[in-house]
């Protein structure tokens, strides 16, 4: 499969390694906004770049007809009109705030407590992530996926990384050099507290989702998340 790297940062170059060493070729290396964006020779783009210019390459990809993955966190308040651009272009597209499978199988963990909680009283709830200095956006995507799912389930309405009211979620984002990635949702009460917590001990697990999501996206159409690629939950 020929693949067009949308960013060519830390993750860019991890997905480059696995890519290669699952017999993929790497056809376009994208670093900033002004760079030609030739896919002519591309079967699939992974956008893994900042948050002011996923929107952009995504566009690119879908105006070329090229199946297009992103990973980029920041930008998501743009989510729906991406999603119906892909539908007006007939293209292909899938976003994930993390690729890795332990994250989507805690993402699974974390809606059931969350419906768990939701039916007993007394318990307040917490989210922590902790991420390398060099992160440019906070909350993480990921902080951001885990509290959308508990307000689903639960007396929650919003997140907030400030002084929280009594129907906010506090998020926590602590920066620390070097860290790939920790996320961890605790409900506390008087009596006792539960928590759940993912370590990444590396990038390896987002580039091996991100490298497993362009090859299953390759020959769909539509709109589509990890749930899909996984098929779990
Ligand atoms: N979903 C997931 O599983 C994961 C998501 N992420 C997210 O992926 C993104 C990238 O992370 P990471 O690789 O660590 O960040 P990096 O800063 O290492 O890489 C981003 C790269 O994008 C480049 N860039 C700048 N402008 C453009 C542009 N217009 N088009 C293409 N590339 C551009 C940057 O170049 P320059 O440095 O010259 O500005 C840089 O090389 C972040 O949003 C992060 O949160 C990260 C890990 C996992
Ligand atoms: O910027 C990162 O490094 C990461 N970003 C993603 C996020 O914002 O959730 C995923 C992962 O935690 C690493």
């Amino acid at each position: 499969m020929n693949i067009a790297l949308l960013g060519y940062g830390r993750m860019g170059k991890s997905i480059e390694a696995i890519a290669l060493e699952r017999n993929h070729t790497i056809v376009l290396k994208i670093s900033n906004a002004t760079e030609d964006f030739d896919f002519s020779n591309t079967d699939v783009a992974i956008d893994f770049s900042i948050p002011t210019a996923a929107v952009a390459n995504i566009k690119k990809a879908l105006d070329s007809g090229v199946p297009v993955i992103s990973g980029t966190t920041g930008w998501l308040d743009q989510y729906n009109e991406v999603s119906d651009y892909c539908h007006s272009k007939n293209g292909t597209f899938l976003y994930a705030s993390n690729f890795s499978l332990g994250v989507n199988i805690f993402f699974e963990i974390n809606k059931k407590l969350s419906q768990l909680m939701a039916t007993v009283d007394g318990y307040s709830t917490e989210i922590e992530e902790i991420h390398h200095t060099k992160k440019l956006d906070a909350p993480s995507g990921t902080a951001i996926t885990l509290a959308e799912q508990i307000i689903e389930n639960t007396r929650y309405k919003w997140w907030t990384l400030e002084q929280p009211f009594a129907d906010e979620i506090h998020i926590e984002a602590k920066r620390i050099p070097e860290v790939p990635g920790t996320h961890k949702v605790t409900y506390n009460s008087d009596i006792d507290s539960i928590s759940i917590k993912h370590t990444a001990h590396s990038r390896q697990g987002f580039a091996m989702g991100a490298v497993i999501a362009a090859e299953w996206i390759k020959d769909k159409k539509g709109v589509f998340t990890m749930r899909d690629v996984l098929n779990i939950g």
